[in-house]
């Protein structure tokens, strides 16, 4: 991967997670190239990463690896910019939600290998899930190049490409449903009289013990919860609130509605 020049086009948060979980793997900053859209930010990340921040014509005209990290709207027209540049051999790797691969062929050359990726920000701890899915002409290796991108910011899974929009609904978009549960819970420990400082600290180690067990315990979240659930106790009183309240209906429909809006986007987009 070392030997690879990649450039990162349109380096926003996801773009500035895949570059510096590039440089924490032992990428050689003289391998990475850059672009942003405004001055500022350019200088931004020169300085901050001394990488070479560059146009989208010329980062793509010396990269090997093309990763594409503008938002769904705004990939057409970087796509119809770098087109004339992408030169065969060179591997394109989107990051975009919603984007099918398909998405991409129509405006690159034929037979540019396309690799679609799903990441999240927790990118930034090295704990990301990130779901990579060959496209049309990605071979194996392709898709191995695509991992060894990807690891260095967490997990990596191969996934097939209609999983992607619910993949996106899931991993891509679930933190924010966990930060979500934990503000609500915050809010929930001041109403019930607590500190906002005592609130935090409890209800963020105890979202980050339970992700723990979640990861390590090898046990299903069902066993997980029924031994925090004594009979007749405190839990079993919370959950059934919670279970009058529709809270997995509530689940159920915001992934629905996350999925819909994936393919929403790849319809707009066209
Ligand atoms: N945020 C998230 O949790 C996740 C996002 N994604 C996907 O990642 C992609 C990026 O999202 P995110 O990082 O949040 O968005 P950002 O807005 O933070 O980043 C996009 C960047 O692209 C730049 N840009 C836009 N057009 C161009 C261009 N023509 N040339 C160079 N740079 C350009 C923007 O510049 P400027 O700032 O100047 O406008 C911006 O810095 C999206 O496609 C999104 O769907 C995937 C998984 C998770
Ligand atoms: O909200 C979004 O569209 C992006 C994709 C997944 C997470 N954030």
């Amino acid at each position: 991967m070392s030997q690879h020049t990649v450039a990162v086009l349109g380096a926003g948060k996801m773009g500035e997670l895949v570059l510096s979980g590039l440089l924490r793997s032992g990428h050689p900053a003289g391998h990475l190239l850059v672009t942003a859209r405004r001055a500022a930010r350019a200088a931004e990340l020169a300085e901050r990463y001394g990488v070479t921040v560059t146009g989208n014509a010329e980062a793509v005209t010396r990269a090997d690896i093309v990763a594409v990290g503008v938002k769904p709207q705004d990939c057409a027209a970087l796509l119809d910019e770098i087109a004339p540049g992408v030169t065969a051999g060179k591997l394109v790797v989107s990051l975009c939600a919603g984007l099918p691969t398909s998405f991409f062929a129509a405006r690159l050359p034929e037979g540019t290998p396309v690799v679609r990726v799903m990441t999240n920000t927790p990118a930034m701890v090295g704990e990301a899930m990130s779901a990579i899915s060959p496209g049309p002409h990605a071979t194996d290796e392709h898709v191995a190049l695509a991992e060894s991108m990807f690891r260095p910011l967490g997990s990596t899974v191969r996934v097939p490409e209609y999983q992607q929009d619910a993949v996106t609904a899931l991993s891509g978009s679930g933190p924010a449903y966990f930060y979500l549960m934990v503000e609500a819970m915050i809010e929930a420990g001041v109403l019930l009289g607590l500190p906002r400082r005592t609130a935090q600290e409890l209800i963020v180690q105890t979202a980050v013990g339970s992700a723990a067990m979640l990861r390590d315990s090898g046990e299903h979240p069902v066993q997980l919860r029924e031994a925090v659930t004594s009979p007749a106790g405190t839990t079993a009183a919370a959950l059934r609130e919670m279970e009058n309240h529709g809270v997995r209906a509530a689940l159920a429909s915001a992934l629905e509605a996350a999925r819909d809006r994936a393919r929403e986007i790849a319809a707009q987009a066209k």
